[in-house]
């Protein structure tokens, strides 16, 4: 494999799957001259016309493995139960020095299925950007989405470090701030932060959608500030957040129990009229949010430490 040209991290981009998250990362690689060649590949003929029409990828390939050849960083973006097919059909393909990662929301579940398909001798760090909109497709990227936000890695005890640097240097070009955690850890994390909100959101905007039925769409007529942002987060792409539920299934099902638990004391309370109660409640979550803004932490961040293992 030649060496990458002056300024570009890697020499040839393949990006399987062309919506939000591969579009935005090809926008930023080649805003900051990061690689010489982007290849994209998507099932849909539609989409990899789009990606060319735009312009963020140089060409397109007709199957997975034909985009990955000679590849020298290939970038999984396609929902996480769609991983290990792609990871089987790429892997015989792989250059040798290769390095694989992926974007998915979820990371065991990704490890396990990608991990057997990758042969000895390319590096597979799996990664995930917190970053995202509700939009999805080629024609919803944009080159400043990673900018300021966390990209979180879980390589695997071992993982060659040259490899690691080199991808945390590419995420960091694109403007993200890179750590390391171990996948168990980061799924946990991720369920309380991104998953169960989610989940709550789409609860809610259900329940008001069967309550408009009833009111004649009053329920969206006067909607306030904090609905609509749930309406946002429930327009979601559908097929991404069917996958993080079935492969988080167990650290999304152990925060949605204390959730609710908490839920239940709250109804308990506002039945009981236990005004102490529902005032102590609302004055420590505040406490936790100013407190948030008083250390200066960008609350775009998630807060790592809080977070106990389930059980605790
Ligand atoms: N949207 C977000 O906010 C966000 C943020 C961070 C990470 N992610 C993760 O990034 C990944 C991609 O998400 P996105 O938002 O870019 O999605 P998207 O829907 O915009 O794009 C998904 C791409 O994958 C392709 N695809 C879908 N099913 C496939 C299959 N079975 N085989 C091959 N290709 C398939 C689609 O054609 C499309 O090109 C997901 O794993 C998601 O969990 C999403
Ligand atoms: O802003 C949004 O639309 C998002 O929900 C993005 C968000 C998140 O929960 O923060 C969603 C899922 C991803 O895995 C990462 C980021």
């Amino acid at each position: 494999m030649t060496a990458a040209g002056q300024g570009t991290v890697y020499r040839r981009v393949a990006l399987i799957g062309l919506g939000l998250i591969a579009s935005s990362m090809a926008h930023a690689i080649k805003a900051a001259g990061l690689a010489d060649e982007i290849v994209g590949f998507a099932k849909s003929a539609e989409s990899r016309a789009v990606a060319i029409d735009i312009g963020f990828v140089d060409r397109t390939a007709e199957t997975a493995a034909e985009a990955v050849r000679g590849a020298d960083l290939v970038v999984l973006a396609v929902p996480v139960g769609a991983m290990g097919a792609i990871a089987a059909e790429i892997g015989p393909h792989l250059a040798p020095g290769a390095t694989v990662t992926d974007v998915g929301s979820v990371k065991q579940a990704v490890i396990d299925a990608v991990a057997p398909h990758i042969p000895a001798g390319v590096h597979f760090i799996p990664g995930h950007p917190i970053a995202g909109t509700e939009h999805s497709g080629p024609r919803s990227g944009f080159a400043t989405l990673f900018q300021n936000r966390w990209w979180l890695l879980t390589p695997v005890p071992g993982t060659d470090p040259e490899a690691t640097r080199r991808l945390r240097q590419l995420c960091e070009s694109i403007g993200a701030k890179v750590d390391e955690m171990d996948a168990e850890h980061h799924d946990l994390v991720l369920a309380v932060t991104s998953h169960t909100p989610h989940l709550i959101a789409y609860t809610m905007v259900g329940v008001a959608d069967d309550l408009a039925r009833v009111t004649d769409s009053e329920v969206i007529q006067y909607s306030a500030a904090g609905f609509r942002d749930f309406t946002r987060i429930a327009a979601s792409d559908p097929t991404m957040w069917r996958d993080v539920f079935l492969t988080n299934k167990d650290a999304t099902l152990e925060i949605l129990g204390r959730f609710t638990e908490e839920l239940f004391a709250l109804q308990r309370a506002i039945r009981l009229g236990d005004g102490a109660h529902l005032h102590a409640y609302f004055t420590r979550t505040r406490a936790i949010r100013r407190g948030i803004i008083e250390a200066g932490q960008d609350t775009s961040a998630p807060d790592f430490g809080r977070v106990q293992p389930p059980g605790k």
